[in-house]
């Protein structure tokens, strides 16, 4: 008899400006796997949307919100609701979440094997200023981001990550792609190998 698949969380993790939304986008128009929306109590950047790109919180609502983790980055508060969790998992079998490299650990230990962990890594950090830059954030608000040590430290996978993580290259998108594809093509084997 076939066996009943359980749900999964691919966690998308490492550092700003390596393409961890590009990656979330483009597995949610490829292969229809959405990503479940954090709460932020930083300002939306020019053409992010409540309820789109993030719940933007004052520290007054964000301290509300019932969180299966939250973090500081970069000054700021970060933090993953059940309720939203739950949600999605209702309407999808597979959904994905973006995180700093500390909230992915923390889904390692609460969630197990539901976990699918990409990081996202490029061979010239240097290339990133100039991406948030393009992105439009503010100069200002980059030179904080490129300064802060959550950044610095999600530039390496941590050593906790090392064995359960697979890695994107975004240097170019042509060769993220190629590694997308090929991953969800193994897990497509691997899935179906299950069932049996
Ligand atoms: N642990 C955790 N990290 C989050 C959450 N929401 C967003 N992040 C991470 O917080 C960091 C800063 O996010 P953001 O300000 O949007 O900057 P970006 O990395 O340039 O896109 C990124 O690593 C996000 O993946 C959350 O709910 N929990
Ligand atoms: N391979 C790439 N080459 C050049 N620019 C890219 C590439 N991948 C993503 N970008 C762009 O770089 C910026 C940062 O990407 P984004 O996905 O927002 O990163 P993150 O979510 O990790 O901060 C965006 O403007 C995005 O369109």
């Amino acid at each position: 008899m076939a066996k009943k698949k359980h749900n999964e969380l691919w966690i998308i993790t490492g550092a700003a400006g390596t393409g961890k939304n590009t990656v979330s986008e483009y597995l949610y128009s490829q292969y229809g796997i959405p990503r479940v929306l954090t709460h932020t109590t930083r300002a939306p950047r020019s053409g992010e949307q409540n309820g789109v790109s993030y719940y933007f919180e004052t520290p007054e609502t964000f301290a509300q919100k019932h969180l299966i983790e939250q973090v500081t980055y970069d000054g700021h508060q970060y933090g993953s609701s059940r309720e939203a969790l739950q949600k999605a998992w209702e309407k999808h079998r597979i959904v994905s979440l973006v995180l700093d490299t500390e909230g992915a650990k923390s889904y390692i230990e609460t969630f197990g094997n539901h976990i699918f962990l990409l990081f996202i890594t490029v061979r010239h950090p240097d290339s990133l200023r100039q991406r948030m830059i393009d992105r439009g954030d503010q100069p200002v608000a980059v030179e904080a981001r490129l300064h802060s040590p959550e950044y610095q430290r999600d530039l390496k996978l941590p050593e906790e990550l090392v064995p359960v993580a697979h890695l994107i290259h975004n240097d170019t998108w042509v060769e993220a792609k190629q590694e997308i594809d090929a991953l969800l093509k193994r897990e497509a084997v691997r899935m179906a190998s299950e069932e049996l």
